[in-house]
């Protein structure tokens, strides 16, 4: 199913990404469609990371272009990217939260940065993106040190959300938590989608994830995406990696415990 330009997010085209001499993406291409959750999978060192780096312009890559809502991130620029930065909400694999600020601070930091607001407004809107985070309002006043590893998550999510980003990039959110919490974070992910509208460009190692939130997933291997499409299709698909992911133990279990797993995985064409 091809998808309208216009309905594209990212589209990304030929990426070069290099480290010396060592290759990370050659020739390599993505889209993102808007209001999509699309799980970016791969094994480790296929350079899931560097691809959402580069996607939001924090590594400039040697070749290819990406359009990012309709801008070309390799050619900003730095008012361009700055304003670019405003639309996006990135939650890193460590979170990255300021340890010396409350979590209230931590979110109210970008608003500092990109808006023009008063002190009262920026506490209220953090407060309603501390609690679209599903935290207790008591958590904005506490450092990340005194957080849980689901808590310290949910905070940097309150922080991506502050300037209500159209696009949410997330790096191995349910990374570290428990299956409860990681669920938990899941169903929020979902619910964010639904009620904000948002695109979620998320990578994960978690095929609990990649079945509970994911419309189309993104397989990494080889210097490229090689596969594209619901997971039902893609998880069917006859490549040794694909084969050993999605069908050793913990691949199975995860596919059992979905409601998909009554229907029948077709055999697919790669839709990238
Ligand atoms: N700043 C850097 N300098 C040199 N090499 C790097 C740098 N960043 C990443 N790489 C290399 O690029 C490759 C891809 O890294 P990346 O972190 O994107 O992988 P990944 O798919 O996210 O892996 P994982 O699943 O283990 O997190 C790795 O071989 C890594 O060593």
């Amino acid at each position: 199913m091809m998808a309208e330009q216009s309905d594209l997010v990212i589209s990304v085209r030929g990426l070069v990404n290099q480290f010396g001499p060592f290759r990370v993406h050659d020739q390599l291409d993505l889209d993102v469609r808007r209001g999509e959750i699309l799980g970016v999978v791969g094994g480790s060192g296929t350079g899931k990371s560097v691809l959402l780096r580069a996607i939001v312009g924090l590594r400039s890559p040697q070749g290819g272009t990406i359009q990012l809502l309709g801008k070309d991130v390799t050619r900003l620029t730095e008012e361009a990217q700055a304003l670019l930065t405003q639309r996006i909400g990135i939650l890193f694999q460590d979170g990255a939260l300021f340890s010396s600020m409350t979590v209230a601070q931590n979110v109210m930091a970008p608003l500092r940065e990109h808006l023009s607001i008063s002190d009262r407004l920026a506490q209220e809107i953090a407060a309603m993106k501390i609690s679209m985070a599903g935290l207790d309002m008591s958590a904005g006043g506490k450092y990340p040190s005194e957080l849980s590893g689901g808590m310290r998550k949910r905070a940097a999510l309150a922080r991506a959300l502050a300037l209500d980003p159209d696009i949410l990039f997330l790096d191995e959110p349910t990374a570290g938590l428990d299956p409860i919490g990681a669920a938990k974070f899941d169903e929020l992910i979902l619910g964010l989608r639904d009620s904000l509208g948002l695109t979620v460009f998320m990578v994960t190692h978690d095929l609990d994830s990649l079945y509970r939130d994911c419309d189309r997933i993104a397989v990494l291997a080889e210097k490229k995406v090689i596969a594209t499409g619901p997971i039902s299709e893609v998880s069917a698909l006859d490549h040794p990696w694909i084969k050993d992911y999605f069908s050793g133990p913990r691949g199975r279990a995860a596919f059992l415990s979905t409601p998909q797993s009554s229907a029948t995985p077709t055999r697919p064409g790669l839709d990238a």
